[in-house]
């Protein structure tokens, strides 16, 4: 599942002691396993295999440049939600024509800068947006490929931030208003309608939301057809969750198994925005325990990385694993790991078994690759950890750690102070 392990005690990235990046390094600091994120996406690959496919890797679960470009080298697309991530995207050299846009508020910068890339299609999430887009489109005399995102009200049975398909949700249009919506679409002049989206949620950990929303989708398809709107992609969304505790979530073969035979004899090319579950497994956030206290109540260890490198835990009340760098043969002992920002919110973890550590030591925070340091913040003025690609024995930085000055880098002092 992914190559981080321990060879005589000592926890390993593929074949590098993750000793030996830290101390070149420091902390805190990612470390990515160039084979895991391979493995991951060739998975995808390999279950929907001569199906008509592109695997759009979502980029907000990770965007360094080092991942999306090795994404692209093996064929991959993207899925993106910003100006700045299709920037990266093109940049990483992923040919438009597998880039899929989402998110309820495009700019018409955005657009625009979209529209000129010829991108494969725009995941359009309400009529305003539609509306607006035509608009952008025949200002710019073009013509917008577009998908509708349907929500299809189908509970993905996940983290309630993060499950988006039910009708109290702001992503996509009611399944009731997509006929509707869709023919609004064929009378605009300058939207050209190609496919059909949904994303239910993130995390998931079964494989019957995504049948019975896909169902859903396919009876809209139909419908469509009959009406004489063509769809020619049906992109799924992202969503499939990985184990950070002891969840046996479905893999992507599974997935497969499960939803090619409903599209037979359908000649559709099938779009998917996986994101956590090829980052995730194969990321993790090291970090040095800096002090030991005692307190009335708990025990805490305190580390040099905090919630701004890592916000899930705080966040969404998100587990993972915390497993010594060098495992010894210590007591156990149940404390809270705790980072040095000012907010009792500051946590990887609460009342957690670990062994016993030592000042100085290093803790590594696994399943960290996906929404890790994508969601990492310069809080409390703290720089942004660096990042480290291993591959076999090689390694490299990904991503320099940010200096005080990077951090200030933009700021201005108005004449008037
Ligand atoms: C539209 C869309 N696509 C894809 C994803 C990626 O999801 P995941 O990381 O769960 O695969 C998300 C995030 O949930 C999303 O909002
Ligand atoms: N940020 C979330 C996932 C959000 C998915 C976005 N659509 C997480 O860390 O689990």
């Amino acid at each position: 599942m992914h190559l981080f392990e321990y060879k005589n005690r000592e926890l390993y990235a593929e074949d590098v002691p993750v000793r030996k990046i830290v101390r070149e390094f420091g902390t805190p600091i990612y470390i990515y396993s160039y084979n895991t994120l391979l493995n991951h996406f060739k998975a995808y690959e390999s279950a929907f295999g001569n199906f008509p496919h592109i695997i759009c890797f979502a980029l907000k679960a990770n965007s360094n440049a080092a991942i999306i470009k090795l994404f692209a080298k093996n064929g991959g697309g993207a899925d993106v939600v910003s100006g700045g991530e299709l920037f990266r995207a093109l940049k990483a050299g992923i040919p438009a024509k597998k880039i899929v846009y989402a998110g309820v508020g495009k700019t018409e910068e955005e657009i625009i800068y979209a529209l000129k890339n010829k991108i494969l299609m725009f995941n359009v999430e309400s009529e305003d947006e539609l509306r607006e887009i035509d608009r952008i489109a025949a200002k710019t005399k073009t013509i917008a490929p577009i998908a509708l995102r349907i929500n299809p009200d189908i509970d993905p049975e996940t983290h309630p931030y993060i499950s988006t398909g039910l009708k109290k949700h702001k992503f996509g249009i009611p399944i009731e208003n997509a006929l509707e919506y869709y023919k609004l679409a064929n009378n605009l002049k300058h939207i050209e309608i190609v496919g059909i989206h949904k994303h239910i949620g993130s995390q998931l950990t079964k494989v019957s939301p995504f049948v019975d929303a896909l169902k859903r989708i396919l009876i809209l398809v139909d419908e469509l057809t009959r009406q004489g709107i063509r769809i020619s992609y049906l992109d799924i969304g992202g969503g499939l969750g990985i184990t950070y505790k002891d969840e046996v979530p479905p893999n992507p073969s599974q997935l497969a198994k499960n939803i090619l035979p409903l599209l037979k004899d359908r000649k559709l090319t099938i779009v998917l925005e996986p994101g956590r579950s090829i980052v995730g497994n194969a990321g993790i956030l090291v970090t040095k325990t800096l002090y030991l206290k005692e307190g009335q109540e708990k025990t805490f260890v305190i580390v040099d990385a905090g919630m701004n490198d890592l916000m899930r835990p705080t966040l969404y009340g998100a587990y993972h694993h915390i497993q010594p760098v060098v495992k010894n043969k210590r007591d156990k002992i149940i404390a809270d790991i705790v980072g040095p920002i000012c907010e009792s919110g500051d946590f990887l973890a609460k009342d957690r078994e670990i062994q016993k550590v030592k000042n100085g030591e290093y803790l590594a925070v696994m399943s960290a690759g996906a929404y890790g340091f994508a969601m990492s913040s310069n809080y409390n003025s703290r720089p942004k950890a660096a990042e480290v690609m291993v591959k076999g024995k090689k390694y490299e930085l990904i991503r320099k750690r940010e200096t005080f000055n990077d951090i200030i880098r933009g700021e201005i002092i108005p004449g008037f102070i």
